[in-house]
C-alpha cells in the first residue's frame, strides 16, 4: 500500500510535483498516467526514497521507505531500464542482488522461472533484447516477494507478446493481494491492465478514480448529433461553449475550439460530434433555434480520448493544431 499526502518536489524554481495526495490500494493494478513532464518519475523516485520530498510525505505500508526494516520485502521497483553489467549473466545479476538483501538462492530460481528467463539465465546480459532486459528488471523487482510494486513504463519497447505477458503477470500479482502502481503511455494497454487510475498533470492530481468511472465521465460529454442543419447547429453549440467536430472524427484529433473546416472530406455532412456539452443541453440549444434533430447519441469514448480530454490543459508540451487543408 502506498499513501501520498501533500507530496511536493521543487527543483529550484520548478515545481515537479505539487501537493499530490493519492492511495495505491492492495488487490488492484493502479495505472499512473500523465502527459510528458507531469511528474510521474519524480513521484515514483520519492516513493522509493531516491528523491527527498520538498514537503509532504509518501509512505509504503505505513512507513517512509528509509524506515522499512527490509525494503525489498515491502516494495519492488522497475524504473528506467537499469543498466545491467553487460558481462554478467542474468542469474549472477539476481544472485548478487539477492545476497545484498539476504534473499535465498531458491527465490532467485523462482523469479527466473516466473519471468520466463530460464533458457537464458546463464547467458551474459550484453546479448539481451529489450524484452529480456525488462523481464530481468521485473525479476529483480520481485526478488524480495514484495507486497507493493512500482513500475515505470514496464511495457516500453515490448512486442505484443511481451506486453500481454506483463499484463497477465501484473493482474495475477494484484489478485494475490499486492499493490501495483504502473505508469504507461499506452492508454489502450492501461485500459486492459489497470482497474484504478491516478491521473496527474503539471505535478498536480487531476483524478483518482476507477478506469470505468473515468471513461464514463468523459463519455457523457461526447455526443454524436445528426441534423439537416448540422453546421448551423455546430456554430451555435460552439457559442454555447462546446468543441464541435465535423463529420466522423477519430481519436486523437487536434482541434482548436471551433467547427473544423472540412480540409478532409467529412464522412457524413449532416453529422457533427460535440464535445463538452451534455446531450440535454444540445437538445435545448437546437430546440431554441427551431433546428430539427435526427440523432442525439452520447458516445462511449476510449481511455485515450478521456485522457486527452482531461489532460489537454495540463500538457507541458502540446503540438500545434494541424492547419486544415495542409499545403496540398
Ligand atoms: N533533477 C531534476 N532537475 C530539474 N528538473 C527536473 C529534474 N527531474 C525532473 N525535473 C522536471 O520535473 C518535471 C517532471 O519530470 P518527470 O520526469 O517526473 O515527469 P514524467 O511525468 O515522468 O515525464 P515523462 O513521461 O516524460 O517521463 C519536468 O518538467 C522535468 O523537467
Amino acid at each position: 500500500m502506498i499513501e501520498a499526502r501533500g507530496l511536493t518536489k521543487r527543483y529550484g524554481g520548478k515545481v515537479a510535483v505539487d501537493d499530490l495526495s493519492f492511495t495505491v490500494r492492495p488487490g488492484v493494478v493502479t495505472g499512473f498516467l500523465g502527459p510528458n513532464g507531469a511528474g510521474k518519475s519524480t513521484t515514483m523516485r520519492m516513493i522509493l526514497g531516491l528523491d527527498r520530498p520538498t514537503s509532504g510525505t509518501v509512505l509504503v505500508d505505513g512507513r517512509h521507505y528509509r524506515d522499512l526494516p527490509a525494503p525489498a520485502r515491502h516494495v519492488g521497483a522497475l524504473l528506467e531500464s537499469r543498466a545491467i553489467h553487460p558481462g554478467r549473466t542474468a542469474e549472477n545479476h539476481l544472485l548478487t542482488l539477492a545476497r545484498t538483501h539476504g534473499i535465498s538462492r531458491r527465490r532467485v530460481d523462482q523469479v527466473i522461472d516466473l519471468v520466463g528467463l530460464r533458457g537464458v539465465a546463464r547467458k551474459r546480459a550484453r546479448g539481451f533484447s529489450l524484452g529480456m532486459n525488462q523481464r530481468l528488471g521485473i525479476a529483480s523487482a520481485l526478488l524480495g516477494d514484495p507486497s507493493t510494486l512500482v513500475l515505470d513504463e514496464p511495457v516500453n519497447g515490448l512486442d505484443p507478446e511481451g506486453i500481454r505477458w506483463i499484463r497477465d503477470l501484473l493482474r495475477g500479482l494484484a489478485a494475490e493481494g499486492r499493490s501495483i502502481m504502473v505508469s504507461s503511455h499506452l492508454m489502450s494497454e492501461m485500459a486492459l491492465t489497470a482497474t484504478e487510475l491516478i491521473v496527474i498533470g503539471r505535478g498536480r492530481l487531476i483524478a483518482q478514480t476507477s478506469v470505468d468511472e473515468f471513461v464514463r465521465a468523459a463519455s457523457g460529454t461526447h455526443v454524436r448529433v445528426r441534423a439537416p442543419r448540422a453546421s448551423e447547429l455546430g456554430a451555435l453549440l460552439v457559442h454555447a461553449g462546446a468543441t464541435v467536430h465535423a463529420g466522423t472524427v477519430h481519436a486523437g484529433t487536434v482541434h482548436a475550439g471551433t467547427v473544423q473546416s472540412a480540409g478532409e472530406p467529412a464522412g457524413e455532412p449532416d453529422v457533427i460530434e460535440v464535445v463538452g456539452l451534455p446531450s440535454p443541453r444540445i437538445g435545448e440549444v437546437a430546440s431554441a433555434h427551431g433546428i430539427t434533430l435526427h440523432e442525439l447519441t452520447p458516445r462511449l469514448v476510449s481511455l485515450e480520448e478521456a485522457f486527452m480530454d482531461i489532460t489537454r490543459d495540463a500538457a507541458e508540451f502540446t503540438a500545434a493544431p494541424a492547419l486544415a487543408g495542409g499545403n496540398r
